[in-house]
């Protein structure tokens, strides 16, 4: 009901009424006190006035009778005036009931049709449940009364441990600022399914001061999944799984700038697959591909798990070694290339692919001051391995 509404007003003044007996007792004392002064001041009045008996035996009759028409008047419209009075409160109430029920039905349709689960819980550690509605069931796979004060198992046990710590902060900055919170964690459902949800949700306080949390929880596992392919399609190479030149870049970037910032060193490899056209030339596009992969493979696989190896463009690759300086790069170059030479890549036909690879080696700061000038260091060298022959590892000159 609205502050200020015709409702809240009648109720206002129900309340301040003084109480029914009080009113009662108003009303008989009017009344006695009227017909008292009535009777006294209306016998002397006709007293001083009629002498005759008999006129004054019938003002007196008379009068009697007017008094009684006139207060059954009074006595009517009091009686009229409160009927209609408690008769609107009645109807009021009805009123009130039904737009209350109304609206509990609409509510929980509502909360039962939610996408996910609303909830009430108290802020504790193991955010014991008081309320969830019925989308609970399909989001965790706990029926209602399973989660409800933590009968078979507490909410905060499904979600990813993680998580808990940033959950807690967002919902006790919530609590303190009477504000809202939304966070984003994975859930462990019932069977075992592992879902993404994000949970909206604000703190309230009850009418006896106790502080709730009460919000909804919606299973986004789809929307992440489709962001976690976005984000490989962005950042992969989709034929080798190599990060691809954008984030190669970046990394690259990344660990100049720390490198620089610590003063540590950093080494760049540039590498390139000898005569990779006479490949594609001789065994198809599709054997060129397989041959990509297979050493897109090995060159992941034989780094630290620190380093990085990017797909730069069509056969060429990088990879970045943090920590690293020139001469130790140039035996890692020299152990790719020796690698790279032994393998042997075996096509659908049963044909066998040998290849070589040279590499360009660039070190920071020595080689290359920037991410740019680095790249570039390394680029050349590897031109220059091509030069000299192929199939070897050569180092940068100094900028
Ligand atoms: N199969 C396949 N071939 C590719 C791909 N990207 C680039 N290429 C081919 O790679 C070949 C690169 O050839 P070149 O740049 O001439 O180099 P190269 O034959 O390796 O000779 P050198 O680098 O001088 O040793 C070209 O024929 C491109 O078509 C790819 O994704 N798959």
């Amino acid at each position: 009901m609205e502050p200020g509404s015709p409702e809240d007003w009648q109720l206002r003044q129900l309340r301040d009424n003084h109480s029914p007996m009080r009113r009662a007792g108003w009303v008989t004392l009017v009344y006695v006190l009227t017909g008292v002064v009535w009777i006294v001041l209306s016998d002397r009045l006709i007293g001083s006035l009629v002498a005759n008996v008999e006129l004054l035996v019938l003002l007196q009759t008379w009068k009697g009778v007017l008094f009684f028409l006139v207060t059954g008047l009074v006595l009517f419209y009091v009686i009229y005036r409160q009927l209609n009075h408690d008769r609107a409160l009645l109807s009021l109430q009805y009123e009130q009931r039904r737009a209350l029920r109304f609206r509990e039905r609409q509510l929980t349709v509502l909360m039962n049709n939610l996408p996910g689960m609303a909830y009430r819980c108290h802020p504790d550690e193991h955010w014991t449940m008081s309320f969830v509605s019925a989308g609970c069931a399909d989001l965790t796979g706990y029926q209602s009364d399973e989660l409800v004060n933590n009968r078979s198992v507490s909410f905060a046990s499904l979600i990813d441990e993680a998580s808990q710590p940033e959950i807690a902060l967002a919902v006790e900055k919530a609590v303190d600022r009477d504000g809202a919170f939304s966070v984003e964690y994975a859930l462990t459902r019932k069977d075992g399914e592992r879902i993404w949800v994000w949970e909206r949700g604000c703190s309230v306080e009850d009418e006896s001061g106790v502080r709730f949390v009460e919000g909804i929880i919606l299973d986004i596992s789809d929307r992440k999944a489709l962001e976690q392919e976005l984000e490989v399609l962005a950042t992969r190479d989709s034929l080798t799984g190599l990060l691809n030149r954008r984030e190669s870049a970046r990394v690259l970037a990344e660990e100049q700038a720390r490198a620089s910032r610590y003063r540590r060193p950093l080494a760049l490899l540039w590498a390139d697959i000898d005569h990779f056209k006479r490949i594609n030339d001789t065994w198809g596009h599709a054997a060129g591909d397989q041959v990509l992969c297979a050493v897109s493979d090995l060159l992941r696989d034989s780094v630290r798990s620190v380093d990085t190896v990017g797909r730069f463009g069509g056969e060429e690759f990088i990879v970045i070694l943090p920590e690293m300086g020139a001469e130790e790069a140039r035996e890692v170059a020299e152990r790719l290339r020796e690698q790279v030479g032994r393998q042997v890549v075996t096509l659908p036909g049963g044909e066998t692919v040998s290849l070589t690879i040279s590499i360009g080696v660039a070190a920071f700061p020595d080689h290359g001051q920037t991410q740019e000038e680095l790249c570039a260091a390394a680029d050349k060298a590897m031109y220059r391995a091509k030069k000299q022959g192929r199939n070897c590892a050569v180092m940068a000159q100094a900028s």
